[in-house]
């Protein structure tokens, strides 16, 4: 019952806009030219954490092997939907930033600027970063697991300064310049949106609205913030979406920013839908 739920959400997401019908959307196209914003966002490829199936967040977990290679074959989907871009946004994770430079690469545009910042990092995992997640879940049980990854509001325990993970987040000389009151130690999806939103508002917005064309490279939950914003997906709702490694998606915007077409992944249906699957699953008992 989940599963046919989750593809049905994900049809509609990925074949129409929300609030209009395509009738509807079309004949206001042919009176009006609607001006149409094109944004491709990805979350990175398969990480060692990933693989290991750890909660990461804030650690810099390198690519895998296979990251590499779906990193690389989002390129080339991104080349054969001809998709060109004026400016990318990463994190300030090696995983997305490594995700980035092979998508450029295999869709030979490396030459446009590079924007990071530490508003598209994952969201911060708190005391749970470095744990494996099935594991929690024998320990804990899967639904407080489910509640810890996937619930709007509640955000992990904190990160304390005792944890084996403190030392190499909170001092990483990366985030020297970020004001101490904004540096996490634990996020909420909620949290998350609200440090990355203003960049979304702020930043990329206005660079949408001159018309350059963006991609943006980065996480799960950062990334879900996003979506969770663009579609108006209720607190509810947005607990059964998992977004899948590597897999490009594409977003239409109005000249407001609301979604003519809403996540289009440049991937066949039931390759994203398993994709969604194994990531919804890694919190399970097993
Ligand atoms: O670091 C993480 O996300 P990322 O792999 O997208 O960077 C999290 O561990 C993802 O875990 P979740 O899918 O349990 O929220």
């Amino acid at each position: 019952m989940a599963a046919m739920w989750k593809l049905c959400n994900v049809n509609q997401m990925m074949s129409r806009p929300r609030s209009w019908t395509l009738e509807s959307h079309r004949m206001f196209s042919e009176k009006c030219e609607v001006k149409k914003f094109v944004v491709v966002m990805v979350r990175h490829g398969e990480s060692e954490w990933n693989k290991k199936n750890l909660f990461c967040g804030w650690f810099d977990a390198m690519l895998t092997k296979k990251g590499k290679e779906e990193a690389c074959a989002a390129g080339k989907a991104i080349k054969d939907a001809k998709l060109k871009f004026d400016v990318a946004h990463t994190s300030l994770l090696v995983r997305a930033h490594d995700t980035l430079k092979a998508v450029l690469t295999v869709s030979e545009q490396t030459g446009i600027p590079v924007c990071k910042s530490w508003r598209l990092n994952e969201r911060h995992y708190g005391g749970l970063t470095g744990l494996n997640k099935a594991e929690t879940a024998k320990k804990f049980g899967e639904e407080q697991v489910k509640i810890w990854r996937r619930s709007f509001d509640t955000p992990p325990p904190p990160m304390e300064k005792d944890h084996k993970y403190y030392e190499c987040i909170a001092k990483d000389p990366r985030y020297k310049d970020i004001d101490p009151c904004d540096l996490p130690n634990t996020e909420s999806l909620k949290l998350t949106i609200e440090r990355t939103l203003p960049y979304w508002n702020e930043i990329i917005v206005p660079q949408i609205k001159e018309g350059k064309k963006l991609i943006i490279a980065a996480h799960g939950n950062s990334l879900r913030g996003i979506v969770k914003h663009l579609d108006g997906i209720s607190d509810k709702d947005i607990m059964e979406l998992n977004l899948p490694t590597g897999i490009p998606f594409v977003y239409e915007l109005d000249e407001c920013m609301k979604p003519l077409v809403s996540m289009k992944f440049l991937g066949d249906l039931e390759t994203v839908k398993k994709a969604m699957e194994t990531v919804a699953n890694q919190g399970k008992a097993k």
